[in-house]
């Protein structure tokens, strides 16, 4: 039970055998912890019984607290005021929605027909261009009450239970299975894969929104909100694999093999990845060489192959992998699910510079058999399921970067507020508000192209997004990792050598600066999009009659 102590009980507990201090009008007993602070235990013996508030906001920020509190608080101080009991939340207004009916799964997910909403609530912490714009009470024609319900919903959840624990994940290369299964039983896998919310393959339900209301724009806030945890390795964890890997075989994969394992994974029991990369074949799939060849009864493709750079490969049971069946060239490729119970599935662990929480695999394929009915599309025409899936696998980059971007940003303008140096606070330096200044306008500027292209793949179908669309958002995916090597860089200049060590206060921009290369490289490198955007923008330019 919480106790509560005036200053004068406080100030009896002043020895290192019997140390309290206060923060916040909290009150802590660190006797035991005073051995095991990272800061040393002299400099807690100087506070020991006052208030010690103002030092250790000077050295921590608030993740601390969240972590040591239940471990450390004995009770309060009698001047700090009561909570007030948590108002009822307020009637919401009446509907004004009219949603279409749900379509058949594997159609892009459309945008429910209704008039926009203006959410006037604000949300966050207010920190300008920290969240997007909406957040601060602008107007926005895409998000109405759900997707406030949905933003709430996610980031209490990375707040109280994931933020805290990102660096200790990182550190052990790994997320807890049990986060896992929280994001099918939360219902947010299902909610992931650029389709119709599924619902005749889960029983998981998003709470705060319905299936039927469930958009484009609610499954960008789901990426966007667990991105603020700002650990690269998490968010590949719990969606990096499915989100890339599960995709092509909702679409294009068959019914009996949908029905099969579909709802296993949906539920967070089974692990899908995309398995496409090699060691001498990136960006240009075309060329890769993981064969697959016809038993002689027309029943099995043998795979003998290699795969590199996979996302939670050693974690999956499931591979969408693709294979050579035909000649050279981009017409002889599929995409085959291969399952690593069939058997010579192998798979190795990579250390890589950053997104270390994130399973990234060395696979080998030896003579593993694959039923037929596991082709996922037809064969030799899978370059088309392969490119359709990079629009989304891009645009799920191009969200994280730019929330790692305002989390740089966002951390810098904290510390910003607290850091004196030169007898003045860093934000009265005008240099630090110049780099403050340069990394929102690049973060607003690609936010507000990230918008516009979610509401045109809602608008078309997903031939004409994937031909339409594929040339602007590859030149936004070049766009959002330059805009979060900036930040990243930016950030840990304001941070200094906070964010060059580990953990403490500069924990996150370090561990983002880190998490850097593993956006700016895969799914496309920054050289290769750029060239991509214009080539197809300018084929694009042509079939709707550019006049030069
Ligand atoms: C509830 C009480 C406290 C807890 C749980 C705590 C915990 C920690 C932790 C975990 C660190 C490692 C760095 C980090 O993760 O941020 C740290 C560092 C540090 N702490 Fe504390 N601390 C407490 C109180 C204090 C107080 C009252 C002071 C000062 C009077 C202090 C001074 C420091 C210093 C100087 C560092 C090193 C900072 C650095 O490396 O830049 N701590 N503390």
């Amino acid at each position: 039970m919480s106790k509560t102590f005036s200053q004068s009980d406080v100030a009896s507990h002043n020895k290192p055998d019997d140390l309290y201090i206060v923060v916040d009008e909290d009150v802590y007993d660190l006797t035991k912890f005073q051995d095991e602070h990272p800061g040393g235990k002299k400099i807690l013996t100087r506070v020991a019984g006052k208030d010690a508030s103002k030092q250790f906001w000077k050295y921590h920020n608030e993740g601390i607290l969240k972590k040591f509190k239940p471990k450390l608080l004995v009770g309060s101080l009698d001047s700090k005021k009561q909570a007030a009991p948590p108002t009822p939340p307020a009637t919401p207004p009446p509907a004004k929605e009219v949603v279409e009916p749900s379509a058949e799964s594997g159609t892009v997910a459309a945008m429910p027909a209704q008039e926009t909403i203006t959410i006037q609530d604000t949300f966050g912490d207010l920190v300008p261009y920290a969240d997007p714009s909406w957040y601060q009470s602008y107007h926005s024609p895409y998000f109405n009450e759900t997707h406030a319900a949905l933003r709430e919903e996610i980031r209490e959840w990375v707040t109280n239970e994931i933020e805290p624990n990102v660096g200790e994940w990182d550190e052990a290369r790994k997320v807890p299975d049990d986060i896992y299964k929280q994001m099918g039983t939360r219902g947010y896998l299902a909610g992931l894969m650029g389709v119709h919310y599924p619902t005749q393959y889960t029983d998981n339900r998003v709470k705060s929104v319905t299936p039927e209301k469930w958009d484009l724009f609610h499954e960008m806030l789901l990426t966007d909100e667990l991105s603020r945890a700002a650990s690269g390795g998490f968010v590949w964890n719990v969606i990096g694999g499915f989100g890339i890997g599960c995709p092509p075989l909702v679409k294009f994969g068959k019914k009996p093999l949908v029905e099969r394992i579909l709802p296993g994974i949906l539920n967070g029991d089974k692990r899908i990845c995309l398995a496409i990369t090699e060691p001498d074949a990136g960006s240009d799939v075309a060329n890769l060489t993981c064969e697959a060849k016809l038993s002689e009864d027309g029943k099995h493709y043998i795979v003998n192959g290699e795969k590199k750079w996979i996302t939670n490969g050693i974690w999956c049971d499931y591979f969408t992998t693709a294979v050579r069946t035909g000649k050279e060239g981009m017409n002889g490729v599929s995409v085959l699910l291969i399952e690593r119970s069939a058997g010579g599935v192998s798979t190795r662990k990579m250390d890589c510079q950053g997104v270390w929480s994130s399973g990234t695999t060395y696979i080998t394929f030896e003579d593993v058999k694959v039923p037929v009915e596991n082709l996922i599309g037809k064969e030799n025409q899978g370059f088309k399921v392969i490119m359709t899936n990079f629009n989304h696998e891009r645009i799920g980059i191009i969200i994280q970067c730019i929330r790692f971007s305002r989390v740089c940003y966002e951390e810098s303008v904290k510390y910003a507020h607290k850091r004196r140096t030169f007898g003045k606070k860093l934000i009265d330096h005008p240099v630090i508000r110049m780099k403050l200044a340069h990394m929102a306008r690049q973060i607003e500027a690609s936010y507000s192209w990230l918008e516009n292209l979610i509401y045109q793949c809602s608008k078309m179908g997903e031939t004409e997004a994937m031909l339409r669309l594929g040339g602007a958002i590859a030149s936004l995916k070049a766009q959002a990792t330059i805009t979060f090597e900036f930040c990243a860089r930016e950030a840990s200049q304001i941070f200094g050598g906070l964010s060059y060590s580990r953990g403490g206060q500069g924990g996150k921009v370090e561990r983002l600066y880190r998490d850097v290369r593993a956006y700016a490289i895969p799914g496309g490198s920054e050289e290769i999009m750029l060239d991509l955007s214009m080539r197809q923008s300018l084929k694009v330019g042509k079939a709707i009659g550019m006049k030069l």
